[in-house]
């Protein structure tokens, strides 16, 4: 489902001559569908930076990826926005919404845009709240204002809303008490279960330890200084 052949990152820092950082040197990795791989490697060694490749957002400098059928290296913005709405996910720890958006649209929200009637994508919404103990006098408020646990929980919520068949977490664990935590671990073990690929970075060992059934080293693919 998700494949990674041959990636090649460097940065260049327009405003330091133009210097040129190398990254990311032939990385390659894939992940099956039911599969959860972890990104591991020390602070600096390029997690991070595979994520945001993989979902898009920086562009390689050589290889590809793959997720399904569309290599997002190459591809069109509109084409990656399709693959974001239909079959990419991204939990990151941090929520950014529209402001004065109510929490319940802000999580069925992505169900609408894959075709869910208004009544179901509200109905799932309310369900993963509940579940991820937002009380429900909240439900009607934007969560601009909510404490940064109850904004993890509803970011978490609306990733896992449309059940993707690619999913990217980005620490989807860190600051959780151990309930909510739980809770996010049994979402994850389900996206596994419904057939997601999911690739994450988990600085939480003991979560890593219970959700990925492979870990992929990311030193390995960090360029020698010469
Ligand atoms: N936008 C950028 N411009 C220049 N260099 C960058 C940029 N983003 C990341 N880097 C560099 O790329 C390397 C990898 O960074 P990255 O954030 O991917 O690491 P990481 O493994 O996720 O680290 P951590 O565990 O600390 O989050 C670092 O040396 C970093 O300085």
């Amino acid at each position: 489902m998700i494949a990674v052949e041959n990636l090649t990152k460097t940065f260049t820092l327009h405003n330091q001559d133009a210097a040129i950082i190398p990254v990311i040197e032939g990385a390659g990795f894939s992940v099956e569908p039911g599969e959860c791989v972890a990104l591991t490697g020390e602070s600096g060694a390029g997690k991070s930076t595979v994520m945001r490749i993989l979902y898009g957002n920086y562009l390689a400098q050589g290889g590809a990826v793959r997720i399904g059928d569309v290599d997002i290296t190459h591809a069109e913005p509109r084409e990656i926005l399709r693959l974001r709405r239909e079959t990419l996910g991204y939990v990151s720890q941090f929520l950014r919404v529209v402001p004065r958006v109510p929490t319940l649209d802000v999580v069925s929200e992505p169900l609408l845009h894959v075709g869910w009637s208004e009544a179901d994508a509200k109905a799932r919404a309310r369900a993963l709240l509940d579940r991820l103990r937002i009380p429900e006098r909240l439900w009607s408020l934007s969560p601009t204002t909510f404490s940064g646990g109850e904004q993890q929980r509803v970011n978490i919520a609306r990733g896992f809303a449309h059940r993707y068949p690619a999913l990217l977490l980005d620490e989807p664990t860190a600051s959780l008490d151990a309930t909510n935590r739980e809770t996010v671990l049994s979402l994850i073990e389900e996206a596994k279960a419904g057939g997601a690929a999911i690739v994450g970075i988990f600085h939480d060992l003991e979560a890593r330890a219970s959700v990925a059934d492979r870990e992929v080293d990311v030193s390995a693919f960090t360029p020698k200084a010469v």
